[in-house]
């Protein structure tokens, strides 16, 4: 067994069982993660070189009202997986987010800067961090943000649904951050799990977003041009488009270590976009 794989229909999941096929990618089905000494027994029996956990609980506004299970599959089962791969003296990759910040000020966030989780998904994303790191596994943490693809759900697929059946929309141009292709993410993650497999001492917390930075709103306006639609964007301050979740206004990932370390760039978003369109079904009129 070579790798395993949590997750198996979300963004991250797909593009990877895409790149590795011969991974194993555990669907709910196999592992859930609600059940943390599960995720632990598919690891232990599978004996994989390396773990990538690209499941989650991603539903940001339901998370305020379900935060006991949303930490239970983003913190319990991470730990549970993290001591069960330092048991097996192999890696875990771990995926976590801009949302443990609390996206004050201006400044891209260093890897290091202190975190503050504004909702219920942010602080169940955090504890996980802080679960894996208490294990003593080798791991790495890989912060990312504002993933979308073809698959699953995300703001580019919201952006397209809507303009179905409305010309003008008001979105949210305070909140600013940077679009990562899921596929990019897949990529890093393979990168870093070979990596980490020879040299456990690279173990630590990295930053991988897309570039460049823009607000929801530039992002959807870029998704609307290149998908050749003609829908009105206004932009709006966040307090004009309330949500059960409160979200950080700088989401601006300091993402230099993470270069330095495996040579991973930050890629850019705009060039992903028209052939993620095209696998959606989408062309430009
Ligand atoms: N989406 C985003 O914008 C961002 C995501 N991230 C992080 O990236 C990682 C990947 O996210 P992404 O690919 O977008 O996720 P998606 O929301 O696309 O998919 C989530 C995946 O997790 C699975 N999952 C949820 N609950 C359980 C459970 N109880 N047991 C087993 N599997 C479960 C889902 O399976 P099922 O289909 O069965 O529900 C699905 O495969 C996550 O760690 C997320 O926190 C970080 C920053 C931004
Ligand atoms: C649909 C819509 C959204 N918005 C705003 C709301 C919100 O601030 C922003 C994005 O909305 P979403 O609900 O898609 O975003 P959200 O689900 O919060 O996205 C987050 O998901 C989690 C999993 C992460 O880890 C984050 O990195 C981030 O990607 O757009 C508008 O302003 N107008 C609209 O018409
Ligand atoms: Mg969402």
């Amino acid at each position: 067994m070579s790798l395993l794989v949590f997750g198996q229909t979300g963004q991250v999941a797909t593009e990877i069982a895409r790149r590795a096929p011969h991974a194993l990618c555990l669907g709910r089905d196999k592992a859930d993660l609600a059940d943390p000494d599960a995720c632990a027994f598919a690891i232990e029996r599978h004996a994989p070189r390396a773990v990538i956990n690209a499941a989650a609980y991603t539903a940001v506004d339901r998370a305020e009202d379900e935060e006991p299970q949303a930490t239970r599959i983003n913190a319990d089962a991470p730990a549970a997986m993290a001591r069960a791969c330092a048991t097996l003296g192999i890696p875990l990759i771990h995926i976590s987010t801009d949302y443990v910040f609390d996206g004050s000020g201006n400044a891209p966030r260093a890897v290091k800067a202190p975190t503050a989780p504004l909702n219920a998904y942010g602080r169940s994303k955090l504890a996980g961090e802080a679960a894996i790191r208490a294990t003593g596994a080798a791991h790495a943490i890989l912060r990312t943000s504002w993933v979308f693809s073809a698959h699953g759900s995300n703001f580019l697929k919201t952006m397209l649904r809507v303009s179905d059946t409305r010309d003008a929309l008001s979105i949210v141009n305070d909140q600013i951050g940077g679009p990562t292709p899921a596929g990019d993410i897949a990529e890093a993650c393979l990168t870093v799990a070979n990596r980490l497999t020879a040299e456990p001492t690279l173990t630590g917390t990295y930053h991988f977003s897309g570039a460049p930075d823009v607000s929801w709103q530039g992002f959807a306006e870029a998704i609307f041009a290149a998908a050749g639609r003609h829908v009105t964007v206004t932009g709006i301050p966040t307090a004009d488009y309330p949500t059960p979740a409160a979200r950080p206004l700088n989401s601006r990932l300091d993402c230099r270590t993470t270069e330095t370390a495996f040579g991973l760039t930050r890629p850019d978003w705009r060039a992903a976009l028209p052939d993620i369109l095209n696998e959606i079904g989408v062309t430009p009129t």
